[in-house]
């Protein structure tokens, strides 16, 4: 899908998460010296992933998205607790025969990641682990904030993944889980949170010493590691 520069008034609005955490976007124009942080977007085809970003960046609901053909990039600049941050947003094509030769390229350097599911769509919701396996294969760290959101829950009647499945599968990887609709206006708020949820918790991030790194982390580099030797040896 190709990408439309919206006008920057669109991107004038200000979040309310919560009383610890006060939000505000502004339009490019007003940063000097953004931090960039580049969130990939990934998950099966037709799920959702183009609206989601678009109704992030763009504030409204895409009608009529084309399947997006490699990657689509999309940005929006927000200030979270006084600081100007740069959210570069990589759109994935969920379709097969573009993953192997386009979507690789975009893991590098990647900061964030979101796996969207459709909760209409239970095969797409059956793929999410693939998805993360596909993501360590890329050497997507353990450290990598990661966030799993079920998107089109306005189509009640036709939910075939229940929230219970959803919440065990994220409580399994310890990522958070967020279920919501791109095309619902009253979910806009929802979907910002997802994004601003992550700029937040990379916001937060300081560069760790292996002493102050959790028990498990410390035991999931170390596979990684032992893994990256033995594929080396043989
Ligand atoms: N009802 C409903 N439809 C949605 C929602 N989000 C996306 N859609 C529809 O789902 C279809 C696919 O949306 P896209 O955003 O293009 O999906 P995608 O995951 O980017 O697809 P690929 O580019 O093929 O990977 C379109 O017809 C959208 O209108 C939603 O929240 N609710």
């Amino acid at each position: 899908m190709a990408i439309e520069n919206k006008p920057e008034e669109e991107f004038d609005t200000v979040f309310n998460l919560n009383d610890s955490l006060e939000l505000s976007a502004h339009s490019e124009r007003d940063c000097g010296k953004a931090r960039i942080f580049k969130i990939i977007v990934i998950g099966d085809s037709n799920v959702g992933k183009t609206c989601l970003t678009y109704r992030f960046c763009g504030g409204t609901f895409l009608k009529n998205p084309e399947a997006t053909i490699g990657v689509d990039f999309r940005e929006r600049t927000v200030v979270l607790d006084g600081e100007t941050i740069k959210l570069q947003i990589w759109d994935t094509a969920g379709q097969e025969r573009f993953r192997k030769s386009m979507v690789e390229h975009y893991y590098r350097s990647v900061h964030a990641v979101i796996f969207v599911y459709d909760v209409t769509n239970l095969p797409s919701f059956e793929s999410i682990p693939e998805w993360i396996e596909e993501c360590s294969k890329h050497s997507v760290g353990p450290l990598v904030p990661r966030i799993i959101v079920g998107n089109k829950c306005d189509l009640r009647e036709h939910r075939q993944v229940p929230a219970s499945a959803a919440h065990c599968l994220a409580d399994s990887y310890n990522f958070p889980l967020f279920e919501t609709s791109a095309k619902d206006a009253a979910e806009k708020e929802h979907v910002d949170a997802i994004f601003l949820t992550l700029a937040y918790r990379l916001k937060s991030h300081k560069p760790l010493r292996l002493k102050q790194l959790s028990e498990s982390s410390v035991r999931e580099l170390r596979n990684q590691r032992e893994q990256e030797t033995t594929f080396c040896q043989c």
